[in-house]
């Protein structure tokens, strides 16, 4: 398979209180150009430090190694919250031979995370006990696990403002679209894909299939992605950078302009690998439709409903069970 070089923007001038406005131009035209072309592209010097997403990796790959019964105490039979392990069939005659351990907020919540009906103070206000329109709750395994996943993502936090404040600099947006960038939740997916022995290595098929993902994924390595003639490449990483891709509502709002990513995981390796996918998801009040700046017929692209994220997003677990999973 063909190795993609794909584009690398060096984020250091949004970081450098010394950088000149040039400077940071370059770089939002960078990552508008990427998300116009191929929807994904590599960040480094993205301020998110080494040594935090290393101690974040080392936290899930610990979780990968627990005993299966142990990490089994964790699946809440959600597709989006708790523990699904490799090979578990969700749909008859389809099997995902990676596991994965994913994290969604409550579905009534604010974009700061917390729901609205419990008290910002108590406990349970990150982890509520009753289910919600996406089933159980979020199922921790550990305190130590949920601080370093805080940890990581309050840093997460300040990078995807930076970026949404770049791209909407770049798609000459308005306060009210603006809003819309800043209005997001974060869903998590902590995968793992197991090494294989050496005959495995040859005869196996796809991983995680070709999908793409209502927010945009960031932080995972080795993966392939599809270009718009529909050839797969296989994507190089680089150490310490994250990959960031386009998902499904950032086409949506910008009316197509940017390019949702098509992409999977073929893991054909002796050693196990370990991917940590942080989407950033619209809260749920907000509209999918496109930017009004970006329409200016006032027009939805044909076939695009108006709709909030919450009525995308149910629609779409709905359907990912036929056609991802
Ligand atoms: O493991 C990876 O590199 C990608 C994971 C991914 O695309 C996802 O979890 O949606
Ligand atoms: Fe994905």
């Amino acid at each position: 398979m063909t190795v993609l070089n794909l584009p690398v923007v060096d984020f250091g001038p949004y970081l450098d209180p010394n950088s000149t406005a040039e400077q940071r131009q370059a770089v939002d035209q960078a990552i508008d150009k990427a998300c116009r072309h191929l929807g994904i592209f590599i960040l480094k010097n993205h301020g998110v430090p080494d040594e935090l997403c290393n101690r974040m990796l080392d936290c899930i790959r610990r979780f990968i190694q627990l005993p299966d019964e142990e990490k089994r105490k964790y699946d809440v039979a959600s597709k989006v919250r708790g523990y699904v392990q490799s090979n578990q069939s969700l749909v008859e005659g389809l099997e995902l031979h990676y596991e994965n351990v994913g994290f969604y907020p409550p579905v009534n919540c604010l974009s700061n995370g917390l729901s609205p009906t419990i008290d910002p103070a108590s406990p349970n206000a990150r982890l509520p006990t009753s289910p919600d329109a996406l089933g159980m709750p979020d199922a921790w395994p550990s305190d130590e696990f949920r601080a370093q996943t805080d940890e990581y993502l309050e840093h997460i936090l300040q990078l995807k403002n930076r970026v949404h404040a770049s791209i909407a600099t770049s798609l000459g947006l308005g306060a009210s679209s603006r809003k819309r960038f800043d209005d997001t939740i974060f869903a998590l997916a902590f995968n793992g894909y197991q090494g294989l022995t050496e005959s495995e290595v040859s005869n196996g098929g796809t991983n995680l299939p070709e999908h793409e993902d209502p927010g945009s994924d960031s932080d995972s390595t080795s993966l392939q992605v599809q270009d718009r003639d529909g050839k797969w490449y296989d994507v190089q990483p680089i150490p310490g950078a994250f990959v960031v891709n386009v998902g499904i509502i950032l086409n949506r709002w910008t009316a197509g302009q940017y390019h949702a990513t098509l992409h999977r995981v073929v893991h054909r390796s002796k050693k196990p690998r370990i991917s940590a996918a942080v989407f950033v998801d619209p809260s749920f009040e907000t509209s999918v439709a496109p930017l009004p700046e970006l329409t200016p017929a006032g027009k939805s692209p044909a076939g695009q409903k108006e709709e909030t994220f919450a009525e995308f997003f149910l629609d779409w677990i709905g359907e990912t069970s036929e056609s991802k999973y």
